[in-house]
């Protein structure tokens, strides 16, 4: 491929300012931990409105609930998490108690998501990724038409979505080609803090 087209994001054509990724941010010996404990977890079906969303999580620190009732107080941030987001906020730049969320996603062999940006109580989103690779969309709205990006999450990568990227790109990922899990931390913004 050109390399105007794919640069050392592995996105095409220009990543999103904010946007960051790091390949083999974990070991494959890390990921086959993870997904071990993954497994065990009470995974959920999405609710979004009423509409499901064909794909599982299970959160902790917080839960955003998307029925009208927002942020609740969710188990607390397991052990097996706590190295997995002490690096998650050294790629960020903030204290690890600062990523209070993790939501866990998993993608079964067709589940994605849809257009979205992530609600505005949260600032930087560091997301982690697991087995099959994901293709992470990006769109913005320019005049009449969408500018467009796309990274490919692969498998033990992660990536940081702040800055423009957070605040004026929208975000999806298309149907997986098999299973996937996803790990995200995020961070309160400024005054957003839940007491
Ligand atoms: O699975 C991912 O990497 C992205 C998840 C996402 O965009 C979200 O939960 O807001
Ligand atoms: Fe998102």
């Amino acid at each position: 491929m050109a390399s105007h087209q794919l640069n050392m994001f592995g996105a095409e054509p220009r990543p999103p300012e904010g946007l960051d990724y790091r390949a083999h941010f974990l070991s494959a010996a890390e990921e086959q931990d993870l997904v071990r404990t993954l497994r065990t977890l009470p995974f959920k079906p999405f609710e979004f409105q009423g509409f499901l969303g064909n794909r599982r999580t299970v959160s902790f620190g917080w839960n955003y609930r998307f029925d009208g009732s927002g942020l609740k107080k969710a188990e607390e941030m397991p052990s097996f998490l706590l190295a997995l987001r002490d690096r998650a906020a050294a790629f960020a730049g903030l204290a690890p108690e600062a990523l209070a969320h993790a939501l866990l996603i998993e993608y079964q062999d067709g589940a994605g998501i849809g257009w979205h940006r992530d609600r505005p109580v949260f600032d930087k989103v560091v997301g982690i990724s697991l087995l099959a690779p994901a293709r992470l969309r990006f769109r913005r709205r320019r005049e009449e038409k969408w500018e467009r990006s796309a990274l490919i999450a692969e498998p033990r990568s992660a990536y940081l979505i702040d800055g423009p990227a957070r605040n004026e790109w929208e975000h999806s990922i298309p149907p997986m080609d098999g299973l996937r899990y996803s790990i995200t931390f995020r961070n309160f913004r400024f005054g957003q803090e839940p007491s």
